[in-house]
């Protein structure tokens, strides 16, 4: 059998805590599969780039390297998060784009390439994650590697339009064109990449899930949506109640109901929206005041770039003026929290809640959605209220799905959530688990990588 070599900038180093989705389903997947882990060491080195760390921890090597401020400063918080995230989440707007930051890119993927080449071994089965190693696996054959390349996309694929907007965009996603197989979470993000190569990469779509470049190289595309290990997450719900922060929670609201929302402090997932949305909700629902506490857990994310800096700011002034528009001394509508929890609290309070509420502007997948779903008690399900524009929307359509700029609309939902009967919430959640139990983390990792092996 084949050795499994995981690439991604993120790697969960054990008994770190893990937040984004990423890092928590890959570190799933390897469990089960074991190999070697390649990615940058979460470190950043006062002198140099390139420092190796090598750690074990089970069936799983992990090979880091630690970054310097500078590479860390263009590659990471530059080119990867302020220039490539907005543009894959169509935010244009946001896109901040200089050559500088651009050759930090390449030069941290070069140096990526001259450390994992000589690990790798003919009969590896290397899989590429996200948009932070676009170019790896040109230069990783550059350096005459023949194994297997595959790649996955977790972010969205935006509109071959935006995509054209990006300077030297041909060069960088010429380089997709060294894999084997691209994966993508949905068929819109696959359909949408399929019109960028015919359009703009001078290549052609040949079949459904086969291009062929300018050069007449073949390869293969197709839709891979992820998951989460859903039977884990099940059992861990359950066994949550006897942890005390889940049972203070659960007595901190001695009545009515909680709806709660979890996502990295990132401008993607539309909080500023949501908490409008929720705002509105008290306000025209009043005789559902009282009732719902909404509990927003949001770990502070890329701190080091100013667009996320702003959010941070413009959260806390939100959240002070809702409570303040609507609290009394015995109750306090929002809860705004900027820690990171582990999986086995967030599992107990996801089953405490009514609501669900996963609200982004665009997500890649959002696997919180599909956590929220798996972590519901089966005689008494609470209801998730999801944008339309996570890819999670595609197979969670037993959600109330909502356009989150709509917070009319979102704000419905929740009242609609709150008033739901027993019965309905049962039968859209057994339809939601069905999929969920069917289509875990494991069929997603097995159903890539056979479609990889048969390439
Ligand atoms: O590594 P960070 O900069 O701290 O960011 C965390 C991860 O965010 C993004 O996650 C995406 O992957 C999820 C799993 O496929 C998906 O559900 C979600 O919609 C995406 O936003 C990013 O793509 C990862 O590279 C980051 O590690
Ligand atoms: O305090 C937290 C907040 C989030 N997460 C996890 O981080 C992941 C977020 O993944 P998602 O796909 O929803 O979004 P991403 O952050 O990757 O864009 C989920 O597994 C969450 O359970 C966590 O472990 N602790």
């Amino acid at each position: 059998m084949s050795r499994l070599v995981v690439v991604s900038n993120r790697v969960a180093l054990p008994d770190q805590p893990m937040s984004g989705g990423l890092a928590v389903a890959l570190r799933a997947a390897l469990e089960e599969t074991g190999g070697l882990w390649f990615g940058w060491s979460g470190k950043i080195h006062p002198k140099e780039s390139g420092h190796v760390h090598e750690q074990q921890d089970g069936n799983i090597e992990y090979v880091t390297l630690d970054l310097s401020r500078q590479d860390h400063a263009d590659y990471y918080n530059g080119f990867a998060n302020r220039t490539l995230w907005p543009l894959l989440h169509f935010r244009v707007d946001l896109v901040d784009y200089s050559r500088e930051t651009y050759d930090a890119y390449r030069r941290v993927n070069a140096l990526f390439a001259d450390k994992l080449a000589p690990l790798l071994r003919d009969d590896d089965i290397v899989w590429i994650h996200d948009y932070h190693l676009i170019p790896l696996a040109r230069l990783l054959r550059e350096r005459g590697v023949r194994c297997k390349l595959g790649f996955f996309l977790h972010v969205p694929m935006p509109s071959s339009d935006l995509l054209a907007a990006l300077p030297h965009h041909a060069r960088l996603f010429e380089g997709l064109s060294s894999h084997d197989l691209i994966g993508f979470q949905t068929e819109r993000d696959l359909e949408r990449f399929q019109d960028y190569v015919r359009l703009f990469g001078r290549g052609r779509v040949i079949s459904d899930g086969v291009l062929e470049t300018s050069g007449g190289h073949r390869l293969h595309a197709g839709a891979f949506p992820i998951s989460i290990d859903t039977a884990r997450i099940a059992e861990q719900a359950a066994a949550a109640a006897d942890q005390s922060s889940v049972i203070k929670l659960a007595l901190s609201i001695p009545r009515g109901s909680l709806a709660i929302g979890v996502d990295r402090l990132d401008y993607s997932k539309g909080l500023p929206e949501r908490f409008k949305a929720f705002e509105c909700y008290l306000k025209q629902y009043p005789e559902q005041r009282d009732r719902l506490t909404f509990l927003q857990i949001a770990p502070v994310s890329r701190g080091g770039v100013p667009e996320y800096q702003a959010l941070r700011n413009e959260l806390e002034q939100l959240a002070g003026h809702i409570n303040g528009g609507y609290a009394h001394p015995d109750w306090t509508p929002m809860r705004y929290v900027n820690q990171n929890y582990p999986h086995s609290t967030l599992t107990g309070f996801y089953r405490l809640a009514q609501v669900g509420v996963v609200t982004p502007l665009r997500d890649g997948m959002n696997l919180v959605a599909k956590e929220f779903v798996a972590s519901q008690d089966e005689d008494n399900p609470g209801v998730l209220v999801l944008s339309s524009f996570a890819g999670a929307a595609r197979e969670l359509d037993g959600a109330l799905q909502v356009n989150p700029y709509d917070l009319d609309g979102v704000a419905a939902a929740l009242a609609q959530a709150i008033e739901m009967p027993l019965g309905e919430r049962q039968e859209r959640w057994e339809g939601m688990m069905k999929r969920l139990r069917e289509f875990d983390i494991t069929a997603w990792r097995r159903s890539y990588l056979e479609a990889l092996r048969a390439v």
